[in-house]
C-alpha cells in the first residue's frame, strides 16, 4: 500500500500547548520504518504549515482561535482530497479540530468515486459540539457536528461540500458527554457504541456489526483515532484524560479487526501532547496501533478473522 503520512502542528484547537509537537514524536517514535516493515511504501509530506482564515467569525463570544482554526480546517480539506486520490493518508496530529477537515476532504474524495464514506470514532468524546453550543470554546470539541453537517457553525468554517450521512459514524470508547451534546448526538443519528456498551459485549461484536454495514455499502472507511480513547494510565500524553478507557489488548484488537476488514482508506492520529508523556510510551504506543491497523500481527493466521 502506499502511505502519506501528513503532520499536522495544529495545537490551538485544544486549549493549552504541545500538541504541535505530536508529529515530531510520532517520527521519533519510528512510524514511517514501522510502517515501511510491513511492506508499504511510505512518503512522509512533512508538516503543513499554518493557515489563518482572517474573517472567521461567529456570535459565541468564548470561541478560542477561530481564525487559526478555520484555516487548518480549509487547508486540511483541500490536503486529504488531494492525498487520497493515490494513497492512504494519515494525518499525524495535531488535536482533533484536524479531523473537520480531513474527514470533509476525504468526504469530498468519496463522493467523487461514488463511495458512501463512513467513519470509525474512537474517543472518550463525541466531539458534536457546534460553534453555538461549545461552553469550552475549545474547538476540538465540535468536528463531527462539523463534517456531519449541523447547524450551528454558521460560515465561520469553511463550506462543506460533501457532508458525512450521521448514521455512517460510529462512535467506540464513548465515557465523557456534555449536556448540549448528550441531547444533540441521540437525536443525529449517530451510532454511538458506549463504554457500557463495551463493558456489556466487548468489542468485538459491535466492531463487526458496523464493518458489515460498511461493507455491505461498499463503502470507504475513515478512522479517526484520539489518545484519549485509551486508558489514562497506558496513555497519559492528553490533556483531556477520562478514566476507565480502551485497554491495549482492546484497541489492538481493534486495529487488527480494522486491518483484517481491509475497509480503511485514511487515518487520523490526534491529541498526542508530547509535553506531557512519559519518555514517549504514548507516542509508541499509537505508533503501534497504527502498525496494527496497517497489518502488523503477532502471527500469520490462514484464515481471516473478519466475517
Ligand atoms: N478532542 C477532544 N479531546 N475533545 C474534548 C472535548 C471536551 C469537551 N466536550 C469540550 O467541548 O470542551
Ligand atoms: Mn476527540
Ligand atoms: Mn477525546
Amino acid at each position: 500500500m502506499d502511505i502519506t503520512l501528513i503532520g499536522v502542528p495544529v495545537q490551538e484547537g485544544s486549549g493549552r500547548a504541545g500538541c504541535d509537537m505530536g508529529p515530531s514524536a510520532f517520527r521519533a517514535a519510528g512510524l514511517t520504518s514501522a510502517l515501511a516493515e510491513l511492506g508499504h511504501k511510505v512518503c512522509d509530506i512533512g508538516n503543513l504549515p499554518p493557515r489563518r482564515l482572517e474573517d472567521a467569525r461567529h456570535t459565541n463570544p468564548v470561541l478560542k482561535n477561530l481564525p487559526e482554526v478555520a484555516g487548518w480546517i480549509e487547508q486540511l480539506a483541500d490536503v486529504a482530497y488531494r492525498e487520497s486520490s493515490q494513497s492512504m493518508p494519515i494525518f499525524l496530529g495535531g488535536d482533533h479540530c484536524l479531523s473537520a477537515g480531513t474527514v470533509a476532504g476525504i468526504a469530498r474524495r468519496a463522493r467523487e468515486n461514488g463511495r458512501p464514506l463512513f467513519v470509525i470514532w474512537l474517543d472518550a468524546h463525541t466531539d458534536f459540539h457546534t460553534l453555538a453550543s461549545t461552553e469550552s470554546g475549545n474547538l476540538h470539541g465540535t468536528p463531527v457536528a462539523y463534517f456531519t453537517g449541523q447547524d450551528g457553525f454558521g460560515t465561520a468554517f469553511p463550506p462543506l461540500v460533501a457532508p458525512v450521512a450521521p448514521e455512517n459514524v460510529f462512535m467506540m470508547g464513548i465515557r465523557s458527554v456534555d449536556a448540549a451534546e448528550r441531547k444533540a448526538i441521540v437525536s443525529s443519528g449517530v451510532d454511538v457504541c458506549d463504554m457500557r456498551r463495551i463493558d456489556e459485549e466487548g468489542v468485538v461484536a459491535p466492531l463487526k456489526q458496523f464493518l458489515s454495514r460498511v461493507q455491505a455499502a461498499d463503502g470507504l472507511l475513515h478512522v479517526s483515532l484520539d489518545v484519549d480513547f485509551l486508558d489514562p494510565s497506558i496513555a497519559p500524553a492528553v490533556g483531556t484524560t477520562v478514566p476507565g478507557g480502551a485497554t491495549f489488548r482492546e484497541a489492538h484488537l481493534i486495529m487488527e479487526l480494522l486491518h483484517d476488514s481491509e475497509l480503511v482508506s485514511s487515518l487520523d492520529l490526534v491529541e498526542l501532547n508530547p509535553f506531557l508523556d512519559e519518555r514517549g510510551r504514548t507516542a509508541y504506543l499509537m505508533t503501534d496501533l497504527a502498525a496494527s491497523l496497517l497489518g502488523k500481527r503477532v502471527i500469520d493466521r490462514p484464515t481471516r478473522s473478519f466475517s
